[in-house]
């Protein structure tokens, strides 16, 4: 059996008195599922990823996330939902007193590994992404690709149960932006559940996985392809 890591039953939200940006969305996201959410830019991916991160409430429906309601968490539960995924936000959220490596090694320390347990992994990673030679460096002095992929490999490093990310390529040239696709699959592969919202449709056609669209408000299954064979997101 399957279950749901997170499930959205007639969703809607709004922001504050505005119009509802996303309407009656029902969808969920079953254990070891991989989706890439699409639309055109302002259609609510972050928003539905905030959702799924709760770090955004509903204006109306039911959120569960890993079985529960999450309405009826309280904020040490929601904390403890939190800590199973990992999140790449379009604001980054790296921490400017922390390097580097230390950023990276922050959910691994927060659960009470030591340094010499994590290093290693937090050095291979870093190198993975390609900041091998950025280890000391400070949030600051880093291009904003750099600091994407910190978050990433932040997001990862304790192999999380769910993965969300938000355009995790938007800000690096293809051969990284395919490194970091793998390294979302190979964590897929060994059971993380993952989400990523993406505009880039050869990423999307990298893989075989499910495609969540949004139109007008509304999420839908599958890429739009039209008769001429354009894709319309
Ligand atoms: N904090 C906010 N307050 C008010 N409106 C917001 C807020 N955040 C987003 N919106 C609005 O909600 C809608 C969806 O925005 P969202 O950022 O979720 O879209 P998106 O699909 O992620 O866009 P993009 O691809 O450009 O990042 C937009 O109309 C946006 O203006």
């Amino acid at each position: 059996m399957h279950p749901d890591i997170i499930s959205f039953r007639d969703v809607g939200l709004r922001y504050g008195r505005g119009p509802e940006v996303l309407s009656d969305v029902n969808l969920s996201l079953p254990q070891g599922s991989f989706t890439f959410l699409t639309g055109p830019s302002g259609a609510g991916k972050s928003s539905l990823l905030k959702l799924c991160y709760l770090a955004l409430a509903p204006s109306r429906g039911q959120i569960t996330a890993f079985g529960h309601d999450a309405a009826l968490l309280s904020n040490a539960e929601i904390q403890a939902v939190r800590r199973r995924i990992g999140v790449v936000l379009q604001d980054f959220t790296l921490i400017d007193h922390l390097n580097v490596f230390e950023n990276v090694a922050l959910p691994l320390r927060v659960v009470g590994q030591s340094r010499a347990d994590y290093s290693q992994d937090v050095i291979e990673l870093l190198q993975w992404v390609g900041l091998g030679h950025r280890l000391q460096a400070f949030p600051s002095t880093l291009s904003g690709g750099e600091k994407q992929r910190a978050a990433i490999a932040r997001a990862v490093i304790a192999k999380p149960n769910l993965l969300i990310a938000d355009e995790p390529t938007g800000n690096v040239d293809p051969e990284i932006g395919r490194r970091l696709l793998r390294l979302f699959a190979e964590m897929n592969r060994v059971g993380t559940t993952v989400m990523i919202a993406t505009h880039d449709i050869h990423l999307i056609q990298e893989l075989d996985a499910r495609v969540l669209r949004i139109e007008n408000g509304r999420v839908f299954k599958g890429l739009n392809i039209t008769a001429t064979g354009d894709i319309g997101i």
